[in-house]
This record gives structure tokens, C-alpha cells and sequence, in this order.
């Protein structure tokens, strides 16, 4: 087993469990059965005990989208070219991606993060962080060094920290990568034992013979790179990618300063697999947004067991399934400001 330094990551608070309680108490003195507002309850819950507040403040949101390439599209395993990821990465910054838009609707800013791009990109609204110009072919070697590995997690620890210094109280992971979902499946395989045909999807829309490939392709990366299970910085150093790392950066940084995170689909999830793997207290952070259509989805959500919120069939990533979750928590927290208690609205409590 490698020797892992972890005395750079840092700690993570515990989840108020007083406020957590008050806020519990005062969904059940509201003018409604208890528990009838489901998920928006369990939300309200989670986000008052991440928060500290009852009526959490989560008005300045963002959602960061780590962007970076992979050298596994030397194998074919994507419908798309791997110019697509630099080309997307513009598009962004100039607000015209689905994620884009969707943010704006949620009130939330989009921050890209070049992490590891191949090309030279430069734009005002960039943050350029780059680790280096995209991973190694995982199917014949290491996708990173545990150093760039390391690198990447630490920029993303820096971007949300910078973000929450700016006065971000909510963040929602996002990325861009053409060939992130072989590096995902490869990681959640090397995580669970799960067989590539469990893990392995359609990514931007690959036909069957593809698939197969694709799954070929995930065996051979674990077979060459034989990733430890038990060393998550392995794992995403050997088999995944530097916006995967840069996100599970996202979610420590966050973490670590009682931010709640919302999660987007497979690739995001398998970055906050990774992050719980590397540091278990982040767990109770994390809010699954949405169930995405990608096989391996739902594996990688029962591993953690988080429940999604959303299930709107889509496979697109970028953030866009987490924004979405937006409006429904900023629903758990009027629920909790603005709705009538028993007492105070002179309702009849429960009588049986
Ligand atoms: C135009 C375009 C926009 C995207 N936005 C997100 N993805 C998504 O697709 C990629 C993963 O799929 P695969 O592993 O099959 O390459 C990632 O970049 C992901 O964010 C996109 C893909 C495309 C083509
Ligand atoms: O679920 C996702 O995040 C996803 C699925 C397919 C392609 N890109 C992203």
C-alpha cells in the first residue's frame, strides 16, 4: 500500500445536531401532518445542521465546473472529440452552456476552472489552475502522478475557499471533460469491485459496439494500473482525472468551511465518492441532486447511500442536474421563514 501524507487535508467540522433538532421541532409545530413535506423536510433538516442556522442563508450560490482532459480518448471511448472539452470550456465563459442558463434561472454563478485542459485558454471569466494538459492514457499507464493528483485536489480545496471568502454559502459541483465517464466507471470500479459492464454507460451517446470497447477499455485500466481500493488518492491518481480531483477538492474546501455541496450526476458522484473515500467526515454535506440516466449512477449513490432528489432523465453533467436541485432548497428554507405554526394560525393539532 502507498504511504499516503494527508496532514494537507484539512478537518471537517461535525453537523450541528442542536439545530438539526430545532429545526425537526419547528417542522413539527407547522400547519401541515408531520413529514408531509418529505424530502423538502429532510432538506430544511440537513441544511440547518450544516449550516448552524434554522433558516439557513443560502442566497449567494454557485456552481464551479472543473474542466479538464483525458488521455484515454486516444482509445475511443466517447462520441465526441476531445477538442469538444476546450470548445465547451469557452462556451461556458461566455454563458452559453446549458449550465448557463440554468444557473442563471437559479440565481447562481458559474465559475470554470481550467484544472487541465489540453489547449491554451485564456478569457477574463476563466480561472485558470491548470495541473497539467490533460491525463495520461489510463489504459496504458497512470492517468496522474499521486503528485498531480494531489495538485488538483488542492486547487479545488483553493477555489472553494476563495469562493466562500467572497460570501458563497452554497456550491454545487460541476465539470467538463470529454472521456470522464471511462475515468469515472474506472474509479467507482476500482472503489466497489463492481464489474465495468455494471459501471460503464453511454456517455455522450455511444452506440452497443462502443460500449463494449468502452467497458474493454475500463478493464484494461484497472488490469495495467492495479489502483488500491483502500487508497482513494490512488485510485484518482491511477484511473480518473484532474477535474475529478479539482471537485473533490470542491467538496472538502466546502466542507471544511460548513458549506452545504450539492452533487450533479455520475462524474460528480463519483467525485464525491472519492472525497468521502479520502475523508469520511464530508459525507454529511453532500446533498444528491438528481439521478442521472448513466449507468453506474444510482451504484455510486447507493455506495454512499445518498438519495437523489431529482430524477429528470437526463445525462448531461456540467452542473446542470445540481442547479436544478436549487429551487427546491431554497423551498425547504421558505417552508422554514415564512409557514404558519399550529399556534399561530389557530389550526386543530392531530388528534389520533
Ligand atoms: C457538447 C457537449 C457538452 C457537454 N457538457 C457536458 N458533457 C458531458 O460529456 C462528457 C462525458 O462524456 P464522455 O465520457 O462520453 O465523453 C463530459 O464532458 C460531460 O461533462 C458534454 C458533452 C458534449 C459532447
Ligand atoms: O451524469 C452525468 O454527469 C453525465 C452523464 C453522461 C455524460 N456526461 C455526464
Amino acid at each position: 500500500m502507498n504511504m499516503m501524507q494527508t496532514n494537507w487535508i484539512p478537518a471537517i467540522p461535525k453537523l450541528n445536531d442542536e439545530v438539526r433538532q430545532a429545526a425537526l421541532d419547528h417542522q413539527n409545530q407547522l400547519t401541515k401532518p408531520q413529514g408531509s413535506l418529505g424530502v423538502l423536510e429532510q432538506l430544511s433538516m440537513q441544511l440547518a445542521a450544516i449550516t448552524g442556522q434554522l433558516v439557513p442563508d443560502i442566497e449567494k450560490r454557485a456552481v464551479i465546473v472543473m474542466a479538464g482532459d483525458h488521455g484515454v480518448c486516444a482509445e475511443g471511448v466517447s462520441a465526441f472529440p476531445a477538442e469538444v472539452t476546450p470548445q465547451m470550456v469557452m462556451n461556458f465563459v461566455h454563458g452559453g452552456a446549458a449550465v448557463n442558463v440554468l444557473a442563471r434561472q437559479a440565481g447562481a454563478d458559474v465559475y470554470c476552472v481550467d484544472i487541465g485542459v489540453n489547449a491554451d485558454l485564456e478569457h477574463p471569466n476563466l480561472l485558470s489552475r491548470k495541473v497539467k494538459r490533460g491525463t495520461a492514457n489510463m489504459a496504458k499507464e497512470a492517468a496522474m502522478s499521486h503528485e498531480e493528483a494531489e495538485a488538483a485536489i488542492r486547487v479545488g480545496i483553493e477555489v472553494a475557499e476563495q469562493l466562500i471568502g467572497e460570501g458563497y454559502r452554497l456550491i454545487a459541483t460541476g465539470e467538463m471533460g470529454i472521456g470522464n465517464t471511462t475515468a469515472s466507471s474506472a474509479m467507482l470500479c476500482a472503489f466497489t469491485g463492481l464489474h465495468p459492464e455494471d459501471t460503464v454507460g453511454r456517455g455522450t451517446g455511444i452506440g452497443d459496439e462502443l460500449w463494449k470497447h468502452k467497458c474493454d477499455v475500463v478493464r484494461q485500466a484497472l488490469h495495467v494500473n492495479t489502483p488500491d481500493p483502500n487508497d482513494a488518492l490512488d485510485v484518482l491518481a491511477k484511473v480518473g482525472g484532474l477535474e475529478i480531483g479539482g471537485l473533490v477538492g470542491v467538496i472538502i474546501g466546502a466542507a471544511k468551511h460548513g458549506v452545504p455541496i450539492v452533487i450533479d450526476g455520475f462524474i460528480s458522484s463519483v467525485a464525491a465518492l472519492a472525497a468521502v473515500r479520502l475523508v469520511p467526515d464530508v459525507h454529511p454535506y453532500l446533498i444528491s441532486s438528481h439521478l442521472s440516466e448513466e449507468r453506474g449512477h444510482l451504484a455510486v449513490l447507493r455506495e454512499m447511500e445518498l438519495q437523489p432528489v431529482l430524477h429528470l432523465n437526463m445525462r448531461l453533467g456540467e452542473g446542470t442536474g445540481a442547479v436544478l436541485a436549487f429551487p427546491l432548497l431554497d423551498s425547504a428554507c421558505s417552508i422554514m421563514r415564512e409557514m404558519a405554526t399550529f399556534a399561530q394560525a389557530g389550526v386543530s393539532g392531530k388528534e389520533a
